[in-house]
């Protein structure tokens, strides 16, 4: 029996699909993935969205100004794409460096999605602009159709929407953002040798199935978009995450809400993992025996995907474990709830 690690050091690891909201919000949050991660894909879905390069370049600044002092913390931006996009402003923010990458959100589909796209066929002339010059689309892959039941939204967005996306812009660059699912999976691998396709596995996917959800009662905390499935789905995305395949990389889906808006008779989708992101991954990866595998998933697969160095620098774990924070407060008496709070984790982030 090999001895087990007490110490893993890992390149910087990024986060490719963050939500940091703004104000106090983005204030409370942004110091946890500042602390671990080199740099994040911010996601656009602000109240109003972050639609255009002049949007893109405030929220960048406030998000810089919110960093602790001396964090060498790098947003990348994103455009919420909407019927209304400007192909001239999104390739000139892209020319700029100020845009990683395009946002689709079927309208409707997730937590702020309301301006989202109503017809791909609408933005045709954004989607060939971005194929040209090499902007990636990140996609929210669920199909809206209330007739299409909630676990399969995502399965029937792979075959209704995605595949014929891939066909008719066939050198457009995609992430499926936040697989959750086995048929998510062998769509990524199908494509994935193509060097077209990328995708983002959350933590909580890695953790969680439906039936947590309902664990001795509802458990809104645990409710995030796309759903959680069944355990069959869970174990398939375990093994994508931790299978070595370049095209599957970190991607924490962390979604800040109040507490009073999760614990709510409509309580909202999302869940705060990034108080503790890679301790999380750390100890997936561990279960399933690929600790030596958790680097290329966390800290060289997303870079490769973008096009872009890995971190220089590194971040220590250490097996003396930590517990998932108590409620982080954000204003007032409105706290955020990290996953997993109070509970035990197996490593911890000591250095970096
Ligand atoms: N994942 C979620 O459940 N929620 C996200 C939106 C999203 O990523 O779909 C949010 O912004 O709260
Ligand atoms: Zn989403
Ligand atoms: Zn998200």
């Amino acid at each position: 029996m090999t001895e087990q690690p007490q110490r893993l050091t890992l390149r910087r690891p990024d986060d490719w699909h963050l939500h940091l909201r703004s104000g106090a919000m983005l204030r409370a949050v942004l110091p946890f993935t500042a602390r671990q991660m080199g740099r994040a894909i911010v996601m656009p879905n602000l109240l109003p969205p972050v639609t255009d390069t002049a949007r893109a370049r405030a929220y960048r600044d406030e998000i810089l100004a919110a960093l602790p002092p001396g964090s060498g913390f790098r947003p990348l931006m994103t455009a919420y794409l909407t019927d209304h996009t400007d192909a001239d402003d999104l390739a000139a923010g892209f020319r700029d460096g100020l845009f990683t990458a395009v946002k689709l959100y079927p309208q409707h589909a997730t937590t702020n999605s309301a301006h989202g796209v109503t017809d791909l066929r609408t933005v045709a002339p954004v989607l060939e602009r971005m194929q040209e010059i090499g902007l990636p689309l990140l996609v929210h892959g669920e199909v809206t159709d209330p007739a299409v039941d909630i676990f399969d939204r995502e399965a029937v967005f792979l075959d209704r929407v995605l595949e014929p996306l891939l066909q008719r812009y066939p050198a457009l660059r995609v992430v499926l953002e936040h697989a959750t699912t086995e048929e998510a999976v062998a769509f990524v691998r199908r494509h994935g040798p193509s060097g077209r396709i990328g995708c983002t596995i959350t933590a909580h996917h890695l953790m969680i199935n439906r039936s947590h959800l309902f664990a001795g009662g509802i458990r809104p905390h645990l409710y995030c978009l796309p759903i959680a499935k069944r355990e069959k789905h869970r174990l398939a995305l375990r093994r994508a995450a931790t299978g070595g395949e370049p095209w599957f990389f970190l991607g924490t889906d962390s979604a800040p809400h109040p507490v009073g808006a999760k614990e709510s008779a409509c309580g909202c989708a999302g869940i705060f993992t990034a108080a503790t992101a890679i301790e999380l991954y750390a100890q997936v990866f561990e279960e399933e025996g690929a600790l030596d595998r958790l680097e290329a998933f966390a800290s060289l697969n997303g870079p490769a995907f973008y096009r872009l160095p890995p971190n220089d620098d590194r971040i220590v774990l250490e097996r003396s474990g930590t517990v998932a924070p108590e409620p982080v407060a954000v204003d007032g008496n409105i706290a955020v709830m990290p996953f997993r709070s109070g509970e035990r984790l197996d490593w911890r982030v000591v250095e970096g």
